[in-house]
């Protein structure tokens, strides 16, 4: 039987939620990473080290018996957070803080609306070396869609890099081509993450022959070209482009809706859509790199230190997954996955 062999993954981007939630999650999480950077979009938003540190305690407190998994905590930024509030997050062990531009996605109401006027935020960070996660979209009602990721990098991004020197910013969840170029483009302070949806699907998946809920995500999927550019950068060794899944669980009801939600969840599969994506391109030997080595090294953190095993091994995506008292749909649900994590 084919089978791959490598160190131990880690996730630079998932949703937990919270509550009852967490058992769910955090068990799927758990199983396939041994560290994840958490994202803070709860509702209340996570704003300060504080509620960073009690959130951890609860993901904690949800780590299956014999699993090792640590979560890795990051800020919300608001226009109210302070250069004290990033002091205090340091010292408490936050490792990053993340821009959602307000209005941008899931639970984004309470971002920034002006990313100028937190450039002395930025600054410290800087200083602090507390990493920017950034959703890289911007939310004029005019701009379409399609064009928000590619928008936002020009118009705020590119600005932001010139003005705040010193700071490691990584791109969340990239979806074109525009943002591949502009990440290699940049010095080694900038990275980008990159998840199995975007890999392995397109528009067309999404809407071609009936509209699909559980593939619309934000980033929207984009052109099958904008994916191609993805696959290359995930597999070309570049060590800006790391693993970031960007799970994000909603209850099936709310994304099978007039005005479904946008999030794909793929925690329960997601080292078998990544070796999934990564066999197709032929560049199986290209995962490790990607999932397991850049994205430890540009976090300054050392890589983990055993392994995991991937075989090949057909199973199938369960149609639904208990989420609380409620149920959700994974990605490719009732579908058959080619590769297996050993257990
Ligand atoms: N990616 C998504 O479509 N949704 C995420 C938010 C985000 O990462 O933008 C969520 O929290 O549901
Ligand atoms: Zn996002
Ligand atoms: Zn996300």
């Amino acid at each position: 039987m084919q089978s791959i062999t490598i160190t131990a993954p880690d996730d630079w981007h998932i949703h937990l939620r919270d509550a009852e939630a967490l058992e769910r999650t955090v068990g799927d999480a758990a199983q396939q990473f041994a560290r994840a950077i958490i994202m803070p979009n709860l509702v209340p938003p996570v704003m300060n080290a504080q509620q960073a540190m009690a959130y951890k305690a609860r993901i904690q407190a949800h780590v299956p018996e014999g699993k090792a998994f640590e979560p890795l905590m990051v800020l919300y930024l608001t226009d109210n957070t302070t250069t004290d509030d990033i002091k205090a997050a340091k010292a408490a062990g936050v490792v990053a803080c993340k821009l959602y531009p307000a209005g941008a996605t899931t639970n984004s109401d309470s971002g920034v609306t002006d990313v100028q006027k937190l450039y002395p935020v930025l600054a410290a960070m800087a200083e602090q070396d507390v990493k920017l996660l950034v959703h890289g979209e911007v939310t004029d009602n005019h701009i379409d869609i399609f064009d928000r990721e590619a928008v936002f990098i020009e118009r705020t991004l590119a600005p932001l890099l010139k003005s705040v020197s010193g700071l490691k910013v990584v791109l969340e969840h990239i979806t074109t081509a525009n943002a591949v170029d502009f990440v290699k483009a940049q010095d080694s302070n900038i990275a980008a993450t990159i998840t199995a949806h975007h890999l392995l699907f397109n528009r067309n998946h999404m809407l071609a022959g009936g509209i699909r809920p559980h593939y619309y995500c934000l980033p929207i999927l984009k052109r099958g070209d904008h994916q191609q550019a993805l696959i290359q950068a995930a597999t070309s060794g570049n060590a800006k482009f790391f693993l970031g899944t960007d799970s994000a669980p909603h209850a099936t009801h709310k994304k099978e809706a007039a005005c479904g939600c946008a999030g794909a969840y793929t925690a329960n599969a997601a080292l078998s859509l990544y070796a999934q994506a990564f066999e197709d391109a032929n560049a199986l030997d290209k995962l490790e790199g990607f999932a397991s080595y850049y994205g430890p090294d540009f976090y300054g953190l050392p890589r983990n230190s055993h392994t995991v095993t991937l075989i090949k091994q057909p199973w199938q995506q369960p149609e639904q997954l208990s989420l609380g008292d409620s149920t959700l749909t994974p990605l490719l649900a009732g579908q058959t996955l080619n590769w297996a994590l050993q257990a």
